[in-house]
């Protein structure tokens, strides 16, 4: 597969997005005792990123399972480094449009999708692509960690070894559990089981395994959906950091976290037709401070503002 070299280079800090300082929907996450959680916020002088060159370009994408049209003609780009969140009712397609993006829905029976992807100019789907080549590029962080019953360090290791490293493993290992912000927690005890680690921690191991194979692009399925305020606000704050060096498209129901993290939000619904048919279709996609603060169509207002959804 002929696809862009990446050479990931420090970008400039991160901004708030508008949303984060305007948005109506920012409450802020609590500890138990009822203080607010901080989170690093963005800087405040950053615009944010473009989607000139973008990674991916989504055009008239429609997936099915079987007979079943669930993803009708969804067309987006996908901006480089920076956090594009997916929101919407459940059911109305984000996770099928996710998996689109590293080719997982190959790996479900029956699932096949018409239109385009395009990674870097290139068909994702195309007949020479490799799709394990396309999940190297692209990983995925899932709703529930799931590390391999193994040591810490081995998690780790596992997907550069997977792919013939032999040599430097202990600094691959050590670099990507410090970009997880995991490497002072985990540091001394790299052999011990990842099982022993909090879920939060655990979430962080599976974003470290991701980072260890050096993709392009980070897809993430509702990360935090199972971790407590402290865990989620711990990985908002690494997705700050990562969207430096990486692309980032994350899943969420929670409507905070996608006014608080990502650049832009596109927001998905679920259509009926006239045969009393769901079909997930995509109503809106911009500027996470404008989708926030400004939506322009009447199904994205009432559903940020929950009168349904
Ligand atoms: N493996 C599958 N086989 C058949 N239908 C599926 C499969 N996965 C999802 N669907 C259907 O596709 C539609 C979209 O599901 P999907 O999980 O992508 O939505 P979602 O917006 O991510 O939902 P949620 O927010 O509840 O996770 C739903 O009607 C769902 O039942």
């Amino acid at each position: 597969m002929k696809i862009r070299p990446q050479r990931p280079s420090p970008r400039h800090s991160r901004h708030p997005s508008a949303a984060e300082r305007s948005a109506p929907v920012t409450d802020p996450q609590h500890h138990q005792d009822g203080t607010p959680v901080q989170i690093t916020p963005y800087d405040p002088n950053r615009e944010p990123p473009g989607l000139a060159d973008p990674v991916f370009q989504v055009s008239d994408l429609s997936v099915f399972y079987g007979d079943y049209e669930a993803v009708r003609d969804v067309t987006m780009s996908i901006g480089h480094r920076q956090i594009t969140a997916m929101i919407g009712p459940s059911g109305c397609g984000k996770s099928t449009v996710l998996r689109c993006f590293n080719r997982m829905n190959d790996l479900i029976p029956g699932a096949r999708v018409n239109g385009k992807i395009a990674y870097h100019g290139e068909d994702l789907y195309g007949d020479h692509v490799d799709p394990i080549e396309v999940r190297h590029r692209i990983g995925m962080v899932f709703q529930k960690p799931n590390p391999f019953p193994k040591s810490i360090y081995d998690n780790i290791a596992y997907g550069p070894r997977v792919n013939g490293v032999r040599r430097g493993l202990d600094d691959i290992v050590e670099e990507a559990l410090h970009q997880a912000a995991l490497w002072d927690e985990v540091k001394d005890k790299l052999k011990d089981s990842a099982l022993a680690l909090s879920g939060g921690q655990q979430q962080r191991l599976c974003i470290a395994r991701t980072i260890a194979v050096k993709p392009e692009v980070i897809l993430m399925d509702e990360p935090c959906s199972a971790l407590d305020p402290i865990a989620t606000a711990k990985i908002e704050d690494l997705m700050h950091n990562l969207a430096q060096q990486y692309t980032i498209v994350i899943v969420t129901h929670n409507m905070q976290q996608a006014a608080r993290v990502s650049d832009r939000t596109a927001f998905l619904t679920a259509d009926v037709d006239k045969a009393g048919v769901r079909h997930g279709r995509l109503v809106e996609y911009d500027l996470t401070s404008q989708i926030f603060t400004t939506p322009q169509d009447e199904r994205t207002e009432a559903y940020i503002t929950g009168r349904f959804g």
